[in-house]
């Protein structure tokens, strides 16, 4: 079926998907299309990017209120380099490298302290034997290539499951490392999530290799490429050489004034560009017929020959009662509740040199009385962002932790929030000073949860939005194929481009491998200790450095509405 042609388009959601769409439609699409962004939130645009700047004596001090840096890796990291050239934003970057103590020193808490993850091979033996979180882990490493065959007819499982099938249940065990990185990128619970959607590499290297140990030997070699992502991943590296070369060497980088630059840019360009925005609209209903798409948001009714939905299915499902969406496997989201603190030179902790530290499941109430899942130290993560001297932290507590809490409940952390903040780092770093600058902020259901099934959710979600919207809607966001700004990019830039082929949004989904391959590089540091040096290096130089290790992007786009409409409450630093 030939697509209908593109005469006018909406854009459902202004967060990073829903305007990185819009913006390569504008560019893909005569100026003379009609394109109008529909936000619920009365003022904010950019969805989870929130960045907020501070003053201290007249110097400034940035605080992220969502993701805060992005990592320039993969097809995915491409479109954003692609995003970055296109809006002319080469100059405002802060490029942090992976010889960078924030690349090097990364930590997870347990047993009652930092434990650094060994960050070079030549660290590794020392590693392994005395830092506490890696000595159970040999023998789970070492046992996995001789684990049984995968169950026949088993399509997906959580990531502990597959953790423990694969590796066993041995000393601290692969989950209780795994279960810490799961914290820093979905603030969930690994027994909840499909290890398909949110680690496809380990399912994969079982597929291909029988075993992930093996597989990644062999460096994953006979994983199918997908032939459409190595076509655009050598168009992308060719036309944006100049930043592909910058970011070699790279482990991260974010913008001088914050990652909100990019959706701030969007909006500049958009809003210059025939494209109007309509703000505090929450889309309500969502009909089809054979020539248009309406969309009745409040008491206005519009029709539209294309439709972008940057909404979770769930959203999609609630706002088009006629479309026969399946129910995805999990509807649910993580709230997190982030709090940003600040310390003057002269009230300055000591916090260790690097990017920070993640929480496991299995660290109890006792060492973790808040539930705290991380903490960010973002003076040494983004060096260089704020003028004002001092010491940044971020600590990021709730998320599957507190799923059961009641909106009121919620509302409640959220008033405590920096004394909770303040209470982890006393417990955890020892500081007892006071920040001079304090923020705590409830991002309500800001990263979805991809349950198991969740890939079979996206097969059937795409045959039923295509027969349902005829080429005429198309979906992006967090909620569908991937949390990570550079895949919310991908997404986006995906359908903005598509649109005249009557893209749904989640063709690239289906074969899209997002590049967490975290665990394997756990996996790989611990084997390492076990191998001859020739293989070890030949294995090191696939999977080393550790910058996997919870950097990387950050999220998300989805709904409900987000933002800096969320209230903070500035503690302040009374010393009475
Ligand atoms: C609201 C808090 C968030 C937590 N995770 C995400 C957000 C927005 C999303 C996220 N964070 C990371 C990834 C990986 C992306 C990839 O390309 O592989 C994603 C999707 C990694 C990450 N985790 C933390 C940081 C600082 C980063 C780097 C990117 C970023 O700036 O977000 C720390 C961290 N994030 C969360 C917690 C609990 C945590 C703890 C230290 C939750």
């Amino acid at each position: 079926m030939a697509a209908p042609p593109v005469k006018s388009v909406a854009v459902i959601g202004s967060g990073i998907s829903g305007l990185t769409a819009a913006y390569y439609a504008r560019r893909h699409l005569p100026h003379s299309t009609p394109l109008t962004i529909y936000e619920s939130h009365p003022t904010h645009l950019g969805g989870w990017l929130q960045t907020t700047h501070h003053s201290v004596e007249d110097k400034r001090v940035i605080f992220e209120h969502g993701p805060r840096s992005l990592r320039p890796v993969g097809l995915s990291g491409l479109c954003t380099f692609d995003l970055i050239r296109e809006l002319g934003l080469e100059k405002e970057l802060i490029l942090v490298p992976k010889t960078h103590p924030s690349a090097k020193n990364r930590y997870v808490y347990y047993k009652g302290g930092l434990n650094k993850l060994p960050s070079a091979l030549l660290d590794l033996p020392k590693a392994a034997a005395t830092v506490p979180i890696l000595r159970g882990l040999v023998s789970s490493v070492a046992h996995e290539p001789f684990a049984a065959k995968r169950p026949e007819g088993l399509e997906d499982e959580s990531i502990g499951a597959f953790v423990r099938r694969r590796f066993g249940v041995r000393g601290v065990g692969v989950d209780t490392l795994l279960s810490a990185i799961v914290h820093g990128i979905y603030a969930a619970d690994l027994d909840t999530l499909s290890v398909r959607s949110t680690f496809p590499i380990l399912w994969d290297l079982e597929t291909y290799h029988g075993s992930v140990v093996k597989g990644m030997l062999g460096g994953a070699k006979r994983i199918p490429k997908d032939e459409r992502e190595v076509k655009q991943e050598t168009e992308l590296k060719e036309k944006n050489k100049e930043l592909v070369e910058m970011m070699n060497g790279m482990s991260v980088y974010s913008f001088k004034d914050g990652l909100a630059t990019l959706t701030e840019r969007l909006r500049t360009s958009l809003s210059n560009d025939n494209v109007t925005f309509k703000f505090g609209t929450p889309v309500t209903d969502l009909s089809i017929s054979p020539s248009s798409v309406t969309i009745t948001a409040g008491s206005d009714n519009a029709s539209f020959s294309h439709v972008i939905a940057n909404v979770a299915p769930k959203t999609l499902a609630s706002i088009s009662p006629s479309l026969p969406l399946p129910t995805p496997p999990s509807t649910s989201s993580s709230t997190v509740l982030l709090v940003n603190l600040f310390f003057p030179p002269s009230a300055a902790p000591h916090v260790p040199a690097g990017f920070g530290y993640l929480i496991p499941k299995t660290v109890g109430l006792d060492e973790n009385p808040h539930r705290a899942l991380g903490i960010v130290f973002d003076s040494h993560g983004v060096p260089g962002q704020d003028s004002a001297e001092g010491v940044k932290l971020t600590v990021m507590l709730g998320g599957h932790w507190w799923s059961a809490l009641s909106p009121s409940e919620l509302a409640e952390r959220e008033e405590q929030g920096v004394e909770l903040a303040l209470g982890t780092v006393r417990r955890h770093l020892g500081i007892i000073t006071k920040p001079i600058l304090a923020e705590a902020h409830l991002q309500r259901e800001c990263i979805p949860q991809y349950g198991v099934g969740h890939r079979g959710f996206l097969g059937k979600a795409k045959s039923v939005v295509e027969g349902w919207g005829g080429g005429r809607v198309s979906v992006v966001g967090a909620g569908w194929g991937g949390v990570s700004v550079n895949d919310c990019v991908r997404g986006g830039r995906d359908v903005g481009i598509g649109l005249e082929r009557g893209v749904t949004g989640l063709e690239s989904t289906l074969y899209r491998l997002v590049p967490h391959g975290i665990i394997a590089v756990c996996v790989a540091v611990i084997f390492l200790k076990f191998l001859p040096v020739s293989i070890a290096l030949r294995f090191a130089s696939k999977i080393l450095p550790l910058y996997y290790m919870f950097d990387a992007t950050g999220s998300a786009t989805p709904q409900p509405a987000p933002g800096p409409p969320n209230k903070s409450y500035p503690y302040t630093n009374d010393p009475s």
